[in-house]
């Protein structure tokens, strides 16, 4: 009788296991490119590059090479050239789990491939409908919830780019002023990879308990997806880091949506965040965005200090 173990679809690898990975091709980094990483997040820990980041771009790299085959490969079968498409990797995962920091460091680390790719980074808080429309449908305490975000202009972004159109616009979201900026467009032009990130990355079209649908998933666009894994006090704990650090940074600024929690002292400033994160972050993080966690074809799970302690990799 084989065991529930036996049955999943994923192989896991201690960090270890995984490091060692790096031996089966020569991975270096430059002093150079190490600068450039420390410019995408000053804490980032150097090792944890080389041990993680570094296999996970090269079994990137070969998914890559052999979607490429298979593209060619198809053309020639259609007997049709057909357009050069992006190849795109999905980033999910919780609220300050880090998915933007991972997707940065891969943006750098995939650049230095010996194609020099152009990489473009995207994240789903664009497709966030404005606070005006959140506060008409009354849902502005579920930012960040399923119903939060404009899928169908999402969906149609991607099917933009998975068809070779040249200029693709997406909508831009702002932390500062805690909404999307009128009428600013991030503009993507024929990118070799997009790597798209976001708390909603690999949800169903409809809520769970609705009936089958032969709608599109966003998840249907990506050739490669990862979803970024930890401990829920891990994740409360960046969270209410991050909304220390911000007091001294981004709410100092007049125009920051914040502001008024500039001056909170650390105790205020604690109970302020885990207010947030109890009210809206918790939740969706339990209600929507856990339950999409194994559909990913890579689980990075990390532990203290942001060190990714295992990796579950689809076996298949
Ligand atoms: N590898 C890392 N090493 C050290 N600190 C990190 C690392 N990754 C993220 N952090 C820190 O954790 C916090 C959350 O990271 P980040 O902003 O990347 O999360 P996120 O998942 O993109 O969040 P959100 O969905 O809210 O935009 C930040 O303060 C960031 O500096
Ligand atoms: C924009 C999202 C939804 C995702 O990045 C998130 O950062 C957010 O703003 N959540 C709402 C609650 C909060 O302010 O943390």
């Amino acid at each position: 009788m084989g065991t529930v173990e036996n049955l999943t679809p994923f192989m896991t690898f201690s960090r270890e296991d995984w490091a060692k990975l790096r031996q089966s091709y020569p991975m270096e980094v430059t002093m150079d490119e190490i600068e450039r990483l420390k410019g995408v997040n000053d804490v980032l820990n150097m090792q944890e590059v080389a041990d993680i980041y570094l296999p996970l771009t090269r079994l990137i790299n070969l998914h890559a090479i052999a979607s490429q085959e298979l593209y060619r490969n198809r053309s020639i079968f259609l007997q049709k050239q057909e357009k050069k498409v992006p190849y795109i990797i999905g980033i999910a995962g919780s609220v300050a789990v880090g998915k933007s920091t991972i997707a940065r460091v891969l943006h750098t680390l995939l650049s230095r491939w010996d194609t020099h790719p152009k990489v473009d980074l995207i994240t789903t808080d664009g497709f966030l409908y404005p606070n005006a429309e959140l506060e008409r449908r009354g849902i502005m305490n579920k930012k960040g919830f399923p119903e939060s975000y404009n899928v169908h202009s999402l969906l149609q972004f991607l099917s933009e780019l998975k068809s070779g159109k040249s200029n693709v616009e997406a909508p831009v979201y702002s932390h500062l002023t805690y909404d999307i900026l009128p009428g600013e467009k991030q503009v993507v032009s024929q990118p070799d990879i997009v790597i798209i990130e976001g708390i909603n990355v690999l949800q169903p079209p409809k809520r769970p308990g609705d009936r089958y649908s032969d709608q599109v998933y966003v998840s249907d666009y990506f050739d490669f997806s990862i979803y970024v894994d930890a401990a829920e006090e891990n994740i409360f704990h960046w969270y209410v880091e991050r909304f220390k650090t911000l007091r001294e940074t981004a709410f100092r600024n007049p125009a920051s949506y914040f502001k008024k929690y500039a001056d909170l002292n650390d105790v205020e400033a604690y109970d302020t965040a885990r207010g947030i994160w109890e009210r809206i972050n918790k939740r969706n993080l339990h209600e929507n965005i856990l339950p999409t966690r194994h559909r990913a074809d890579l689980i990075l799970r990390k532990g203290d200090h942001h060190l990714v302690n295992e990796i579950k990799m689809r076996k298949v």
